[in-house]
């Protein structure tokens, strides 16, 4: 009966040749085959059990990092689609870049009021108070404008993007901003302002299609030119300072590319722009904070004992030149990184074309906020500073009808309304 049934788990192959001894020797052969095999499929069965452990295992971690990344994922290519999605006919797809910053969340909301569509980035960095610029995320959350966090050096990201929307426009408005600043942090310049623009136009190149660029240049390019006003045409070859530079090396940067990719270009010299929502670490921020806390605030002064000046910009009249600027770029010519024809280059001056002395500045802010500011004057060191700045704006005029309609008067008045609105002072302040 075991032989039998011995014969039957391991049945001899038909005509196979028994003997007894033979017989004997095959059980022995026959148990020990069982246990080879047995070990064999539990070898198998660990090798099994290994693999799918491992498999699982990358399941989890590439859907962990899937899922917990602050991009990617179908979810995401939704919201950033409908957040594109034009409301109007003959309307526009535009990315902003540094779109939580001072001007980008202005120009993202105005986009946005007349119908067009906006994704904005903004990597959040903490240069200055990171909750203003966050407290400005969510207003354009509330718009419907999404932020993406990420940064312009991210080219994975800015690809995914473009995968998700073909946008017509970008506006780059993302930089490493401040003159003084370059001197204590030289590489967050190039960071942002070089090596971060030159990832967004490779990005820009390689689309299919190709969007039209609009960016933030700047008046401190006109460094230490001293023809005034300052006109597009004059010499911008002696940078005071490294922004400066950056932002003049970017000038020739995305030369570059319309000429070799026929990329449409428009540069933008924005002169001291301000207003609500604004930059904190700019003078007529930070000195209405100190006014306000009772501390001195530090007024420069140029040689000769010279007050300094600025063409200050309200950032209202920026918007409308942003608009004016994205309205009237021609569409780039190139598709797939391939030049079709020459494109599109421009480079505007964006200023008010009425300087006003710094210290003037602060005599409107004592008005406004009715306090009387300590000042403590000092000679101008020599950080990266210009004495003037005064814009000729006659071609932006030309092309798109760009007119500044505020004074520094009215416009600071507006400053601080929101300033004492956003921190929590009486409004009864102003006037
Ligand atoms: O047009 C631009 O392209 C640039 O504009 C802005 O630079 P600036 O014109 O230098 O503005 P801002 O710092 O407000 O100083 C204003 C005046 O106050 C003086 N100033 C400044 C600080 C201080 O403590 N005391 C003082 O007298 C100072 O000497 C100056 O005379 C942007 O910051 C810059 O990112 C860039 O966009």
């Amino acid at each position: 009966m075991p032989q039998l049934l011995e014969d039957e788990l391991f049945p001899s192959t038909p005509g196979k040749f028994k003997m007894e001894r033979g017989h004997t020797m095959n059980r022995q052969f026959h148990r020990c085959f069982a246990s080879t095999s047995t070990m064999f499929l539990w070898a198998l069965f660990l090798i099994a059990l290994t693999a799918s452990y491992l498999s699982f295992q990358s399941f989890v971690d590439s859907g962990s990092r899937y899922f917990s990344a602050s991009w990617g994922g179908i979810q995401w290519e939704k919201q950033v689609r409908n957040s594109a999605q034009i409301h109007r006919s003959g309307g526009m797809a535009v990315l902003v870049t540094g779109a939580a910053g001072f001007v980008g969340t202005h120009v993202s909301l105005a986009l946005k009021k007349r119908g067009d569509g906006v994704v904005g980035i903004d990597n959040f960095n903490s240069y200055y108070d990171p909750s203003l610029k966050r407290a400005r995320k969510s207003l354009l959350n509330n718009h419907g404008i999404l932020v993406v966090e990420g940064d312009v050096n991210d080219g994975r990201l800015l690809a995914k993007l473009f995968d998700a929307v073909a946008f017509t426009h970008v506006m780059h408005l993302a930089a490493q901003a401040g003159v003084r600043y370059a001197m204590e942090n030289p590489q967050s310049y190039v960071q942002s302002n070089i090596a971060g623009l030159v990832t967004l136009l490779e990005v820009c190149k390689s689309a299919n299609p190709q969007p039209a660029i609009v960016w933030a240049s700047s008046s401190s390019v006109y460094g230490l030119n001293e023809k005034v006003p300052f006109s597009e045409s004059d010499r911008t070859d002696q940078p005071a300072s490294l922004y400066a530079a950056t932002k003049k090396a970017g000038e020739e940067i995305t030369h570059t590319y319309n000429h070799i990719y026929g990329l449409s270009i428009t540069g933008l010299r924005f002169f001291t722009v301000y207003g609500p929502w604004g930059r904190p670490d700019m003078a007529y921020f930070s000195f209405t904070r100190n006014i306000l806390q009772g501390k001195s605030i530090t007024v420069y002064r140029g040689k000769n004992q010279v007050d300094l000046a600025r063409d200050f910009t309200y950032i209202d009249d920026i918007v409308k030149g942003c608009l004016g600027s994205l309205d009237t770029a021609k569409r780039s010519t190139g598709s797939g990184g391939k030049k079709r024809g020459p494109a599109q280059y421009r480079i505007f001056n964006l200023g008010n074309t009425s300087p006003v002395t710094v210290p003037e500045l602060v005599n409107i802010l004592e008005r406004h906020l009715k306090v009387k500011a300590k000042r403590n004057i000092v000679d101008m060191p020599g950080n990266g500073d210009v004495p003037f700045t005064h814009a000729n704006i006659s071609y932006a005029q030309r092309e798109f009808g760009y007119k500044p309609t505020t004074d520094l008067q009215t416009g600071l008045k507006k400053f601080v309304r929101w300033y004492l609105s956003y921190y929590g002072y009486s409004s009864k302040i102003v006037n």
